[in-house]
């Protein structure tokens, strides 16, 4: 089922409850501190499993101690759809578990 673009209107009602998100270049994005290289590891494994499982895929950037995401979607033609939204929130859920901030 394809899915729709989001307005600019629906989306920042979307971030206003996703502190920490913005939107960069036309992308979801969030940038993650960890307390180490392994524990940054472990975060970016655990995000792999969950973009598997939505079948929904940020580019994922694993630094020293951070974890980046920028997130769109293809099949949209490169807009920002719910389901960009949808892996964002399943982030946060599991970043506290790693000690994100
Ligand atoms: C075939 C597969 O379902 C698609 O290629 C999925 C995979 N992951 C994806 N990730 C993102 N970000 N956008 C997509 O359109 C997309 N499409």
């Amino acid at each position: 089922m394809p899915v729709e673009p989001l307005s600019q209107k629906e989306i920042e009602e979307r971030l206003a409850e996703l502190p920490g998100w913005s939107l960069d270049a036309g992308r979801l994005t969030r940038s993650y501190r960890l307390g180490s290289h392994f524990e940054a590891t472990a975060m970016v494994v655990h995000i792999a499993q969950v973009q598997e499982e939505l079948d929904h895929h940020s580019d994922l950037t694993l630094g020293y101690n951070t974890v980046s995401l920028s997130v769109h979607t293809h099949s949209a033609g490169g807009a920002v759809t719910e389901k960009d939204v949808e892996l964002a929130r399943r982030v946060e859920d599991l970043a506290a578990g790693h000690g994100a901030h």
